[in-house]
């Protein structure tokens, strides 16, 4: 699985949103490091706050699995740059990928931001925080 194929499988996952709400459609593909690949979508409600975005999506599925050894991610919407993924997937993309992990942001374009955990969220507050 290279990152052309994980941004591919993104763009797939996104096709399965659930957006009656706000008809932004997120796509995500989290490679873990067996070769799995966890692919998620943003899933809304009637009582909005309780959407659940496409990032946190993948990683819980793969998390409740008992996977948690992940290689990549990538995150697509159809945006005018790079998707960006919001501050409460960056934290929970911080709690179970390490620092370093390359993440992929792109769009429908073709547009694509290769960036880390880290630089997504520096200075994050981790497990290890609490030790
Ligand atoms: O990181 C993000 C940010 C937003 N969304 C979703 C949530 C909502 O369904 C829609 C608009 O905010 O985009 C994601 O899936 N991931
Ligand atoms: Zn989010």
């Amino acid at each position: 699985m290279n990152k052309e194929q994980l941004l591919a499988q993104s763009k797939v996952a996104r096709e399965n949103a659930y957006v009656p709400y706000s008809k932004f459609k997120v796509g995500a593909a989290l490679l873990a490091k067996d070769g799995t690949v966890y692919d998620g979508c943003n899933i809304e409600n009637a009582s909005y706050g309780l959407t659940n975005c496409a990032e946190r999506t993948a990683i819980f599925k793969a998390v409740s699995q008992n996977v948690r050894e992940f290689a990549a991610i990538a995150i697509v919407a159809d945006t005018e740059g790079p998707c960006a993924p919001c501050g409460a997937c960056r934290q929970v993309i911080a709690e179970f990928c390490a620092p370093t992990m390359p993440v992929y942001l792109t769009n429908l374009k073709g547009d694509v931001v290769e960036t880390t955990v880290e630089q997504l969220l520096p200075g994050a507050f981790t497990p290890e925080d609490l030790l």
